[in-house]
């Protein structure tokens, strides 16, 4: 019998955000807001001779994923993995950073690595920052809430408070996270749409999300559509960084979005993420 260990990371949907490059990966990342929710990555990991990474969502199975490549070899291992997740990838979701966070809780208790916390998600915010996959999922993740950073990295100050409210998602479409933080000039329009404060509670958020979408020039029509129709509901709403999608609350949120598409109902996380068993 193979030894295996499993864990589950909450993903992460970014409202705002400022990219920060520090002197080093671990100083690089991204302040800015998002809301961690419920659903995420679970990752199942097994002693292997060589590294594999199988992806699995809504029946469909991919292989390969760069991200976690590259964060095991940095840790030293080799390892078959399978992540499993209900969101579409790529979306805006942070299922990046929630299935290295999984992927490395699992591995660190499979191999007694004896990482600590701070030492997994150091490993994951590295490897996100390396590959280009994401800059402030890692930190946002490490624990629940809607989530305020006000520095870049995973040692900096973490803001948080905890909504009963509902979040509904759907997504019109990925929009690689890469070719957004690739492009100078998209970067300096992210950059001067910055709101420069935390949100004070849920319906602030959403404002300060939905100015900073409408200034940073992101939207696309399709999502413009969407963010139109929850306008003429008095439905408050924003686009998922970096997603063609849209998050929004309320009582009509649900019943709007349903008409573009498949909407997630979705809970704001209590905590970061954690172990769920290890088979001997
Ligand atoms: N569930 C997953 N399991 C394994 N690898 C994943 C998973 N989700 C994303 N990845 C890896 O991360 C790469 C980049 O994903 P990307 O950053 O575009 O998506 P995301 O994290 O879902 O979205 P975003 O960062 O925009 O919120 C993918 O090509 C894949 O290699
Ligand atoms: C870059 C980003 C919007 C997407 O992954 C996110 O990581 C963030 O908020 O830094």
């Amino acid at each position: 019998m193979v030894r295996t260990a499993v864990a589950f990371s909450p993903g992460h949907i970014s409202g705002y955000f400022r990219r920060i490059e520090g002197r080093e990966i671990a100083t690089t990342g991204s302040i800015g807001a998002g809301v961690v929710i419920d659903e995420g990555v679970r990752s199942t990991v097994e002693e292997a001779g060589e590294t594999s990474v199988r992806v699995l969502r809504d029946g469909c199975v991919s292989t390969g994923s760069p991200p976690i490549e590259y964060a095991l070899d940095r840790i030293g291992v080799c390892a078959r993995v399978t992540t499993e997740c209900r969101l579409p990838i790529g979306a805006g979701f942070g299922l990046s950073a929630a299935a290295l966070l999984a992927t490395l809780t699992a591995a660190n208790s499979l191999f007694d690595l004896g990482l600590s916390a701070d030492g997994v998600a150091a490993a994951a915010h590295e490897a996100e920052v390396v590959q280009r996959t994401g800059l402030g999922d890692v930190a946002a993740s490490l624990g629940g809430g809607v989530a305020c950073r006000k520095g870049p990295g995973i040692t900096a100050e973490v803001a948080r408070f905890y909504p009963e409210e509902p979040i509904y998602a759907m997504s019109l479409g990925p929009l690689p996270t890469a070719s957004v933080l690739g492009s100078a000039e998209t970067m300096a329009s992210i950059s001067a749409a910055y709101p420069r404060r935390c949100p004070h509670n849920l319906i602030d958020f959403y404002r300060l999300s939905r100015s900073f979408a409408e200034r940073s020039r992101l939207i696309a029509p399709d999502v413009r559509r969407v963010l139109e129709a929850c306008d003429a509901a008095g439905v408050p709403a924003s686009m998922t960084m970096l997603g063609n999608g849209v998050f929004a609350s309320g009582a009509a949120a649900e019943g709007v979005l349903a008409r573009f598409g498949e909407v997630y109902k979705l809970a704001v996380a209590r905590r970061g993420p954690y172990l769920i068993e290890v088979i001997p």
